[in-house]
């Protein structure tokens, strides 16, 4: 397993968020996280980065209890998140912003990596050297894939790409999230509902009420 996650429990301020999670993807994987806002996507997504602490049960990345670990530790095990909001640095220039895990985690071939972001996604490459306040939320958005992606190289966790994404966009996000599959990432996607995930994921985890449940794929979700 790449990512194991064992009778997890998360509050924040004394409130019970998460109830014993328990949740695991393969190594290479696509998951989808589905469930209503307020549901716990975001929670959960920020307790596997370490920026929420754990009150009991464990969190397992390639055999190494990581619930502990502060997460900058987490990060150097090549562990990343895309948030919802897509915090880009509205002063700063696309490839700045997508070095900007690389110069904080300290890693070394930050610029190789940009390349291979910048392959991946031509489109954003003709807009590198703008400054982010110059694109469309979109566009954005496919910015912070790409800054995720490089520090992100085993596990990245994407908190609600599609909100918010015209059509034709999500269908580009969708085709670059099915490209990581060559690369071997494991994937989590966290979804309202599967419309965009259902044809990518390998398996679905529903969560409800903090609460996580194994899921099915809609198998109407294609169809839409
Ligand atoms: N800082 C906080 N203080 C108190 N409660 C919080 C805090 N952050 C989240 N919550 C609560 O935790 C629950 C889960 O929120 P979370 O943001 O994880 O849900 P979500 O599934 O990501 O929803 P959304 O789709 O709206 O982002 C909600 O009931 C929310 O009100």
């Amino acid at each position: 397993m790449s990512l194991e996650i064992a009778n997890l429990d998360v509050s924040i301020e004394g409130i019970s968020i998460l109830r014993d999670i328990n949740l695991s993807i393969p190594q290479g994987q696509m998951a989808g996280l589905i469930g209503h806002n307020g549901a716990g996507k975001t929670t959960l997504i920020r307790a596997i980065m370490g920026l929420l602490p754990a009150t009991r049960g464990s969190i397992t990345f390639k055999g190494q209890d990581i619930s502990k670990l502060p997460s900058h530790r987490r990060a150097n095990l090549r562990i990343s998140y895309m948030p919802e909001d897509r915090r880009l640095i509205p002063d700063l220039t696309v490839s700045e912003n997508m070095l900007m895990p690389a110069w904080a985690n300290n890693i070394k071939d930050g610029e190789e990596r940009l390349k291979w972001v910048y392959s991946l996604m031509p489109e954003i490459a003709d807009f590198g050297e703008r400054k982010a306040l110059q694109l469309s939320g979109g566009q954005q958005k496919l910015v912070a894939l790409g800054r995720a992606l490089i520090p992100g190289r085993e596990l990245i966790l994407l908190d609600e790409p599609f909100e918010g994404v015209a059509p034709v966009l999500a269908r580009r996000l969708s085709e670059v999230i099915a490209d990581l599959r060559a690369e071997g990432l494991t994937v989590l996607i966290a979804e309202s509902d599967d419309s965009h995930s259902a044809d990518l994921v390998d398996a679905t985890w529903r969560i409800e009420r903090g609460s996580v449940t194994a899921g099915r794929k809609d198998p109407s979700a294609s169809l839409a």
